[in-house]
C-alpha cells in the first residue's frame, strides 16, 4: 500500500511489556535505551517510525504502592496513570539524545469505532510522521473499561499499521518468533520462518496464554497478524534486544517469523474501519434466492432483504446474514431499521426506494473465517 511520501518507508514497531521490564516486572532503563538506539538507527536510515509501546502499568505500579503488577482493573488503571507519564518522559529524553522528538498518542477502542475520530487519528499520525517525529502509541488505559478495551497492544498495533498504511509491522516480543508449538511446553518446538496464511494449526500452536507481565500472549499476536495481513501490511515477529533486530527485520535478514499474505486482501481504509473497528449495530437477513456471488460486486438492493433484526440508524454498520443466518458481510446502511421494516410491510417496489441498502464501496464481504471481526 502507498504511504504519503513514496520515498520514505513507514514502519510500525510494537514492543510488549515483557520486553521492556526487568525480572521483577519493572521498566528496565537499559532495555528502553537499547530499543530507542535501534529505532533511531532506522530513523537515521530515512524510515518513518511509529512505536506502539506497552509498559505504562509496569512503569507505575511500584509508585502506586503495589509490590507486584496489579491484577484488578482500577489498580492497573491507576498504575498506568502514573506509569504512562514516566514512560513518555524516559522515551522523550532518550529520543532527544539522538536528535528526535517523541510524541504521545493514547487511543481507546471507542476512538476507533467512531469513523471521524479514526480518520482524525490518521491525520494526526500522518503530520507527525511526515515531520520526522516518533509517535508513541499506547492504549488509553486510565479511561477504558474492560468491555471496550483493545486489551493488548498487539491488536492495536495492527490496526494502527493499517490506519497509516505502514510498509511493515514489527512485533517485538520475549520470543524469537512463532513456533509450531508453545516452546515453554515443548523443547523440540520449531521456529516458523515464513507464514503465508493463518491456518487452524497455526492458531492451535499459538494457544492462548502469555507471560506474567504481558497480556496478549501468542494468540493475540496471531490475531494482530490477521488484521495486518488483511490490511496489506507484511509483519515480522522477533525477539526484542537482539542486536540490530530492527534494521535486519526491514532488510528481511533477522531471525524470526515473517508473515506475508498470500491472498492479498488489501482492504482499503474504509473497509478496514468497517471490518475491524466499527462495531455493527444490527442485522439484515438475505432472501433464500439472493445470489451471494454478486455480494461485493454490486450494491445490496432492498429486494434482496428478507428480514431486519435489531435497531439501527442511517450510517450504522450492519451485519449481512445469508438465509441460514451465517454472516456473509458487513456494510454501512443507507436506511434506518424502522424505514426498512416499514417499507417492507408496505411492499414498496424497487423504484420507490430512493437508493440501495448498502453501497458496494461501503461493503466488506466474503469475510474469511480466519479474520477476527470487530463484533
Ligand atoms: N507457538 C508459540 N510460539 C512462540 N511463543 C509462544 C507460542 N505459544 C505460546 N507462546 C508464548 O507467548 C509468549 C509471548 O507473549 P507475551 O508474553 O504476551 O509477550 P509480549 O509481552 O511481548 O506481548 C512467549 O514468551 C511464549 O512463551
Ligand atoms: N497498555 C498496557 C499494555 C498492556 C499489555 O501488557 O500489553 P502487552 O505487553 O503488549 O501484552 C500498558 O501500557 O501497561
Amino acid at each position: 500500500m502507498a504511504t504519503a511520501d513514496k520515498n520514505r518507508k513507514r514502519i510500525v514497531i510494537k514492543i510488549g511489556s515483557s520486553s521492556l521490564t526487568s525480572l521483577h516486572g519493572e521498566i528496565s532503563r537499559r532495555k528502553l535505551e537499547r530499543l530507542v538506539d535501534e529505532v533511531a538507527e532506522l530513523k537515521d536510515n530515512g524510515y518513518e517510525v511509529l512505536l506502539v509501546s506497552s509498559g505504562a502499568v509496569a512503569a507505575g505500579y511500584r509508585k502506586l504502592g503495589c509490590l507486584e503488577r496489579p491484577t484488578t482493573l482500577p489498580e492497573k488503571q491507576a498504575a498506568a496513570s502514573i506509569g504512562q507519564g514516566l514512560l513518555m518522559e524516559a522515551y522523550s529524553e532518550l529520543f532527544l539524545s539522538h536528535g528526535y522528538v517523541a510524541s504521545q498518542i493514547l487511543i481507546t477502542r471507542s476512538d476507533f469505532s467512531d469513523e471521524i475520530r479514526y480518520n482524525n487519528a490518521r491525520n494526526t499520525a500522518n503530520v507527525l510522521l511526515e515531520r520526522g517525529i516518533v509517535p508513541i502509541v499506547n492504549e488509553n488505559d486510565t479511561v477504558t473499561v474492560n468491555r471496550l478495551k483493545f486489551g493488548d497492544n498487539d491488536t492495536l498495533s495492527a490496526k494502527v499499521a493499517g490506519l497509516i498504511c505502514a510498509d511493515m509491522l514489527i512485533i517485538l516480543s520475549d520470543i524469537d518468533g512463532l513456533y509450531d508449538s508453545d516452546p515453554r511446553e515443548n523443547k523440540d518446538a520449531k521456529l516458523l520462518e515464513k507464514v503465508e496464511e493463518i491456518t487452524p494449526s497455526i492458531e492451535k500452536a499459538a494457544g492462548d496464554s502469555g507471560s506474567s507481565v504481558g497480556t496478549g500472549g501468542m494468540k493475540s499476536k496471531i490475531d494482530a497478524v490477521k488484521i495486518a495481513m488483511a490490511s496489506g501490511v507484511p509483519t515480522f515477529l522477533g525477539k526484542a534486544g537482539v542486536p540490530n533486530i530492527l534494521v535486519d527485520a526491514v532488510k528481511r535478514k533477522a531471525k524470526g517469523t515473517y508473515f506475508d499474505s498470500k491472498t492479498k486482501l488489501n482492504l482499503d481504509q474504509k473497509r478496514q474501519w468497517i471490518l475491524f473497528n466499527s462495531g455493527p449495530e444490527g442485522e439484515v437477513i438475505l432472501k433464500k434466492d439472493a445470489d451471494l456471488s454478486q455480494l461485493g460486486k454490486k450494491s445490496l438492493l432492498p429486494s434482496k432483504i428478507d428480514r431486519v433484526i435489531g435497531t439501527f440508524k442511517v450510517g450504522s454498520v450492519i451485519k449481512i446474514l445469508d438465509y441460514e443466518q451465517k454472516p456473509v458481510g458487513l456494510g454501512v446502511v443507507n436506511y434506518s431499521s424502522t424505514e426498512l421494516v416499514q417499507w417492507k410491510k408496505e411492499e414498496l417496489t424497487m423504484e420507490e426506494y430512493p437508493k440501495e441498502v448498502v453501497y458496494n464501496e461501503d461493503l466488506v464481504c466474503h469475510i474469511e473465517k480466519s479474520i477476527p471481526v470487530s463484533v
